[in-house]
């Protein structure tokens, strides 16, 4: 089965004003949508960051995949990467680490890698969690994923979400995904307001929701010493503390003194960073994502490292739409080590999506994995042109929260070590 043709869609879909370490979050947020059919007229799906950039990688790269063999994965990967070609490196949105010239050629390969398992699915009849090396789960375990937020965009109305700036409305919207989606456990990120409120805000989720797992996720924004500081604070509190101090360095230092394990998506996001962070014993966790580890095989791979290093692992998410949530969930039930819930954006994406609805559902906080063969979804054409049509009309070309921040607070820094 050869590769015929590729179609990569760029697809705007609202996002509500979610604030972080960065800024905060712009009305519309992008991906792109990567067809690919094969001459046999059998067609997988793939989905990825929506960026000007790297949608102009994409369309380098699968000029040069069309022909291939959708079985031949390494000569995919080499295919991409000469796509890309040397010292490129990614977009930075300052949430997800240091960008290399791996990481951009694992980020642009992913979709397509996707979409070639799901054709091989399709045509063996097996769900690519089966060809990942079959589910050792039935149903993938996800997080409520909390955020500070304002109570709509300015100028627009407020969103069904409302303002989360303070303890009570963390543990409102906690209280709402978990009755929506039956969330077991909890995620709040942070970045946004000085430690000690961001501490408090643990602590009432703590009182509102007894035994249930808690984590909290500073993107770097914290010194070491106030990681250090919070992390005692937070003894017995969390199940994991997510990049509270920036770099591998200052991870290490911090993970010497805190009870619980450190996890990261930001110091630890390409194969060269593991050395150094496993020497170091800085991180305990790490947050997967197959969008820039290089798709589900070669986040397999990275998954059996981390077994043999006494690494646990769970997984990060961005803004994205249902492909993205049935590959991360074909490839958490498939990977044995994933023991803690994954995070996943889906709830504030309130039922916007480019699949058909039916294949993905949360029962008790957790999807199931598809039964389909491949990953188990269709698409859904008009939703894809409806949110086609945005991208075209919405003017945004690449992510960026800082800028939109700054169009209300003028003076805003994106926080790093910052307290
Ligand atoms: O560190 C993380 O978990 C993330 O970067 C997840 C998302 O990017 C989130 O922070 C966001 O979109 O604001
Ligand atoms: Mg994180």
């Amino acid at each position: 089965m050869r590769i015929r043709e590729i179609h990569l869609t760029p697809v705007a879909f609202r996002d509500p004003p979610l604030l972080n370490a960065m800024g905060v979050h712009e009305p519309w947020a992008l991906r792109t949508v990567v067809e690919v059919v094969t001459d046999e007229g059998v067609s997988g799906l793939g989905e990825t960051y929506g960026d000007l950039s790297h949608l102009e990688r994409l369309r380098a790269a699968a000029t040069e995949l069309t022909g291939a063999s959708v079985h031949a994965h390494h000569d995919l990967y080499a295919r991409v990467a000469a796509s890309v070609g040397a010292n490129v490196v990614t977009d930075q949105h300052g949430l997800t680490g240091a960008g290399s010239n791996q990481k951009t050629v694992d980020a642009v390969f992913s979709p397509f890698e996707v979409a070639c398992l799901d054709i091989r699915g399709k045509a063996a009849g097996l769900r690519v969690a089966d060809l990942l090396g079959g589910p050792v789960r039935d149903s993938v375990p996800y997080s409520a994923y909390l955020f500070y937020k304002w109570a709509g965009h300015p100028g627009a109305e407020e969103d069904r979400f409302g303002a989360a700036l303070d303890p009570e409305g963390i543990v409102a919207q906690a209280r709402l995904f978990i009755e929506e989606y039956g969330f077991g456990s909890i995620k709040l990120k942070g970045g946004v307001l000085p430690p000690d409120q961001e501490a408090e805000a643990v602590f009432a989720l703590r009182d509102a929701f007894p035994g249930l797992p808690l984590r909290i996720d500073p993107n770097a924004a914290w010194t070491p010493a106030t990681s250090m500081r919070i992390g005692k604070a937070l003894d017995g509190v969390l199940e994991y503390l997510e990049d509270p101090a920036p770099d591998i360095e200052g991870m290490a230092e911090v993970a010497a003194e805190v009870p619980m394990p450190l996890a990261t998506n930001m110091c630890v996001v390409t194969h060269d960073h593991l050395p150094p962070a496993i020497a170091r014993r800085a991180i305990g966790v790490l947050l997967t994502d197959h969008h820039y580890w290089g798709g589900l095989l070669r986040s397999t791979q990275v998954a059996a490292l981390c077994a043999t290093f006494g690494l646990e692992l769970s997984m990060h998410s961005n803004s994205h739409l249902g492909i993205s949530l049935a590959a991360m969930t074909h490839l958490a039930s498939a990977t044995p080590n994933i023991t803690h819930a994954c995070d996943t954006h889906t709830p504030w994406q309130d039922g916007q999506d480019v699949i058909a609805p039916g294949a993905l559902r949360f029962v008790d906080g957790a999807v199931p994995v598809p039964d389909g063969p491949g990953l188990g979804i269709e698409l859904d054409r008009d939703a894809l042109a409806v949110m086609h049509e945005q991208y075209l009309s919405c003017g945004i070309r690449r992510r960026d929260d800082t800028a939109y921040m700054r169009r209300f607070d003028p003076e805003f820094t994106p926080k790093r070590a910052h307290w």
